[in-house]
């Protein structure tokens, strides 16, 4: 874990007051809620926060996989809530990669044809040495003929992160990328997030685990679509502490009070 988070001038990714609605009237539901925040170039931010404070959502907004209904949400300077859909959805192949719990990979096809799909989807005929780089990049250079089922499940979120990578996009999002892992498996997907955001790729990750949150630069806390706090540099006891104070409802000074770990009332250390 690093203590100084080592970013590029501007921001990745920023949002401007941006709010996403699910139904209407009385069944209203404010997903994400007037959320102002940035993303730091180079860096990597964990989203945390209670089951349904809003997470998925924020992230999908981020990187353009869903419109907000207020607000603006920047991919560096290009404002995705000012183009048209076809113009997002080619943003979306080149400039931004997506990485699920579930892998989401093609089951008929070998890893190299997955790393290889974002590229055809793009418009571009994959060069061999390109997809065989992005694999080897994941430690999988030996199972590029390999189908899905023929891999591990932390092969196959491996697999995932090439894919999402092989575009070299500015913003690699990933929602619980580790979730569905044992421990060993998560251990090796988040050496290889460490290692990629050390080399200066923008990493947005929502997790549930303080393990996972604690190799990210910074940790945000979501509660109500809002939010609500945020940790640099902190070990993974102090994100669970954090987090336990948040889902029980209790925030920052309801820590104290309820003398609930070591989280204290200080703002963010670096
Ligand atoms: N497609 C949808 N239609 C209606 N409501 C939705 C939809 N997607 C999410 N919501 C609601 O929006 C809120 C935020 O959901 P979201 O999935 O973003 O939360 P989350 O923090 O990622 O949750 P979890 O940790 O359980 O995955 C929840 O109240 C959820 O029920």
């Amino acid at each position: 874990m690093t203590t100084t988070t080592m970013t590029r001038a501007g921001a990745a990714v920023t949002l401007r007051g941006v709010s996403r609605v699910y139904g209407r009237g009385t069944a209203a539901v404010r997903a994400v809620d007037n959320v102002t925040l940035e993303f730091p170039r180079g860096g990597w931010t964990a989203v945390m926060g209670p089951s349904g404070s809003g997470k998925s959502t924020l992230l999908h907004c981020a990187a353009g996989l869903e419109r907000v209904d207020g607000g603006q949400v920047l991919l560096g300077d290009t404002d995705l809530t000012a183009i048209g859909d076809r113009a997002l959805t080619a943003l979306r192949r080149t400039r931004i990669g997506f990485v699920f719990q579930s892998f989401n990979l093609i089951g008929s096809l070998t890893a190299a044809q997955n790393v290889a799909l974002p590229l055809r989807l793009a418009g571009r005929r994959p060069r061999g040495a390109e997809v065989r780089d992005t694999l080897a990049a994941v430690g999988l250079a030996d199972r590029a003929r390999h189908r899905p089922r023929e891999l591990s499940g932390g092969q196959q979120q491996r697999v995932a992160i090439a894919r999402a990578m092989v575009t070299r996009p500015e913003v690699l999002f990933a929602d619980e990328p580790t979730g569905a892992l044992d421990s060993s498996a998560a251990h090796v997907v988040l050496d290889l997030l460490r290692q990629m955001a050390d080399a200066g790729q923008s990493i947005v990750m929502v997790t549930h685990d303080p393990m996972a949150a604690a190799r990210a630069d910074a940790v945000v806390f979501l509660r109500d679509g809002r939010v609500v706090d945020r940790l640099v540099g902190a070990g993974p006891r102090e994100v669970a502490d954090r987090l336990a104070g948040w889902e029980a409802g209790l925030g920052q000074a309801g820590l104290g009070q309820a003398g609930l770990g070591q989280a204290g009332l200080g703002k963010a250390r670096r």
